[in-house]
């Protein structure tokens, strides 16, 4: 039997619930959400697949699921610039959020920004062990980088490290060739507006999240170990603590089940520490 919990069941959230439905993920779900109206109606719209999925809306069965989506706050739009400036804003979230987590032992899935610091404050008031506070944004940016690379005649691993917003650190040096400064500014910029394009033209981001939530889902449950860009807690490792910032993990049941160090170019030492500085500094005026 498998229990999967999301909060905040608005864009991101109702599409992981309805995929993993569909995709028949999970045996249970369990949806939370501020507004009732809007819950009612998420829940009537899934239980109308006919699927054989027990659907609850009581806050207390979210500390027995597996895993958690927490996904609940609010998003961006074109009038606010960068994830970072969200963190006012969803602090109250998450905060509330996190009292129904007490006695949660299962997996949490941080998807609300901004993320980074969300998945180190949720750490650090529900108690959780670091390795199962995953932090969910690297795989969605390591697409969009892909993408970038792939628009240029570009190959090899796309992977995007550091924080979920402007410190992104996309890796150049495991790519086949050496890539020179001004064209790693150049898809660095590119890729810090990708989402903003479709939060102007749609309203928010959903497909490209909503299927790498799905996938890391999928990963966490089969337990296939594979290494991905999230973000984790971090204690020493790349010379970072005291805040959550996306590395690359091996991923398993248990949830993080070691983060991996790759030997970084000088360009990416230097945006990773300066990805750790801001988020470190944002923690701090967050965490007691
Ligand atoms: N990490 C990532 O890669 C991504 C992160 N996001 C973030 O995910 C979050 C959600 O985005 P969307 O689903 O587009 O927003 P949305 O507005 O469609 O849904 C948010 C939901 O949270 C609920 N909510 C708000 N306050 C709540 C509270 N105190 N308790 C319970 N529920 C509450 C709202 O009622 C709403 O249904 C945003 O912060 C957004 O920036 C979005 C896309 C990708
Ligand atoms: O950009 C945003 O606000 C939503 C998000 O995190 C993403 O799609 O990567």
């Amino acid at each position: 039997m498998t229990r999967l919990a999301v909060m905040g069941v608005g864009r991101i959230g109702g599409e992981v619930a309805s995929l993993a439905t569909l995709m028949g993920l999970a045996d249970e779900l369990v949806l939370y959400d501020q507004d009732p109206t809007f819950l009612r109606a998420q829940v009537l719209d899934i239980s109308h697949t006919g699927l054989p999925v027990f659907l609850s809306t009581d806050p207390s069965d979210i500390k027995d699921a597996d895993i958690c989506v927490f996904a609940a706050g609010l998003p961006r739009n074109p009038d606010i610039k960068t994830r970072a400036d969200l963190l006012a804003a969803n602090l109250p979230v998450v905060r509330a959020c996190a009292g129904l987590l007490d006695g949660f032992s299962g997996i949490l899935v941080t998807v609300t920004n901004p993320m980074d610091i969300n998945n180190y404050l949720l750490h650090r008031l529900t108690g959780l062990p670091r390795e199962r506070c995953i932090g969910f944004g690297g795989q969605l940016d390591s697409a969009r980088f892909a993408l970038a690379l792939h628009r240029r005649g570009l190959n090899g691993p796309a992977a995007v490290l550091g924080e979920h917003g402007e410190h992104q650190v996309p890796v150049f040096s495991r790519l086949k060739r050496p890539i020179e400064e001004n064209l790693r500014l150049e898809i660095l910029q590119e890729l810090q507006g990708s989402s903003m394009d479709v939060i102007k033209g749609k309203g928010g981001t959903v497909f490209g999240p909503a299927y790498h939530i799905i996938t890391l889902l999928k990963m966490l449950l089969s337990g296939t170990k594979e290494t991905i860009p999230c973000s984790a807690v971090l204690k020493g490792e790349y010379q970072l603590s005291d805040c959550s910032l996306g590395v690359p993990a091996r991923i398993g049941t248990d949830g993080i089940r070691e983060i991996v160090t790759w030997d970084l170019d000088r360009w990416e030492q230097e945006k990773m520490a300066d990805a750790g500085a801001f988020v470190r500094n944002l923690c701090r005026t967050v965490v007691p």
